[in-house]
């Protein structure tokens, strides 16, 4: 019987969105912008030399057909990604008019969003006085810190030191539609900052904010400070059932490893697993191994664009998929007959672009199980369908 592994490699895209022109880091469209087509070129090049090197080495990737999906969705060819192809690969482009992790998720998972999120401007003070006043109501303090747009790490250099005197959390937004609540996890406590997220999400989610997220981290001004895994996404509620709610009603379970869950506001999951990517990479590991029968696994790795995309590390993400490969590989060799595993993205975070913000892109599809073939031009939509059909589940109109 049939059993489905869809992967989402979190920021990996391969440029040539058609709107690209519409979103922007800064003042600077995100035309051009393609993350694992510049990543490779800056690899072939010798730019990527930072604990690597030489051409992008991702074999199992290429042999499911990621070359040709790059020179689809861009017409950049890479020829360290010349293999001979065994995989059904496909360029998938978004109509959602976000280039965030909900948005890219909830149309991977069959449901393109259907409204405008809200944005906090990039100005001096980014959010609203009324939602100040209650993010310091439920956080019991005088005041907040931050209060702008800023790359997650510098905002805790900047501002890590104050709020362990003063107990003020820090908070920040991005080009993403978010609201993002950092507080050091031994001073502030950690329950309490997840208590404060909560407490703040139908607040910012009637705003139409997409997500609040609570960014815990460690560490003293000596030493420096930390984020940790305890991250969690307080997200909007999909407004409609999703892959995950279709495969549950047919009767099967549905795995989600790593911040599925939080994505989908933990609707239409049996069971979370959640950890580092190494930890997820072990999960998914086990799945490979025990999911039963029409089951859908449903995975995502967030580090590609948490540690190396939003921080414009192009070695550290060449390291990263070069390191996601070959544990692919090893997994693609633990495949059963009916397994379908599908590697794709939820938006672009190219480490050689302007800026710190997600960049519009197209994302890769690439399919082991199915054979040789190609998809071609496809929508985000349709990886739901591929994947839904696999398990013999009735898509909803
Ligand atoms: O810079 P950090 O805190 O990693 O934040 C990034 O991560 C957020 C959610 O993915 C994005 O909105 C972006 O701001
Ligand atoms: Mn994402
Ligand atoms: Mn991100």
């Amino acid at each position: 019987m049939a059993r489905a592994f869809l992967v989402v490699m979190d920021s990996v895209g391969i440029g040539g969105a058609p709107d690209a022109d519409t979103f922007f880091n800064g003042r600077v469209p995100d035309t051009g912008a393609n993350t694992l087509g510049h990543i490779a070129q800056a690899c072939a090049e010798g730019r990527a030399e930072d604990g690597r090197s030489g051409p992008l080495n991702v074999p199992y990737m290429a042999s499911l057909g990621l070359g040709p999906a790059i020179e689809l969705a861009s017409g950049l060819h890479i020829a360290s990604l010349d293999a001979t192809v065994s995989g059904t690969w496909g360029a998938a482009t978004e109509i959602s008019r976000g280039k965030d992790t909900p948005s890219g998720h909830w149309e991977l998972a069959g449901l393109p969003v259907p409204w405008e999120w809200h944005y906090f401007p990039d100005v001096s003070k980014s959010f609203p006085p009324a939602l100040v006043a209650q993010l310091a109501a439920f956080a019991g303090t005088d005041e907040i810190l931050g209060n702008c747009h800023a790359p997650g790490t510098a905002i805790i250099e900047e501002f890590g030191a104050q709020h362990i005197k003063t107990g003020f959390p820090i908070c920040y937004t991005s080009a993403d539609s978010v609201l993002q609540i950092a507080a050091h996890e031994e001073s502030f406590g950690l329950q309490r900052l997840l208590d404060l997220c909560e407490n703040m999400a139908p607040i910012a989610h009637e705003m139409k904010v997409g997500r609040v997220i609570a960014r815990p981290f460690i560490g003293d001004a000596q030493s420096g400070f930390t984020r940790t895994t305890n991250r969690r996404d307080f997200a909007i509620k999909p407004p409609a059932p999703v892959l995950s709610n279709w495969v549950q009603d047919s009767g099967a379970r549905v795995y989600a490893v790593g911040k599925i869950g939080d994505i989908f506001s933990m609707t239409g999951f049996d069971e979370v697993r959640k950890g580092s990517d190494e930890t997820l990479m072990g999960h998914l590991g086990d799945l490979v191994e025990s999911a039963e029968d029409g089951s859908l696994t449903f995975a995502n790795f967030v580090e590609f664009d948490s540690l190396y995309g939003h921080r414009r590390d192009v070695s550290g993400y060449a390291r990263a998929l070069e390191w996601f490969d070959a544990e692919i590989g090893k997994l693609l060799g633990q495949l059963r007959d009916g397994d379908l595993l599908v590697l794709t993205a939820d938006h672009g975070n190219d480490p050689t672009w302007v800026g710190t913000d997600h960049t519009r892109e197209r994302a890769p599809v690439l399919v082991a199980g199915q054979g040789a073939g190609r998809l071609g031009q496809i929508g985000f939509r349709d990886v739901a369908g591929l994947v839904a059909r696999h398990l013999g589940v009735a898509v909803p109109d």
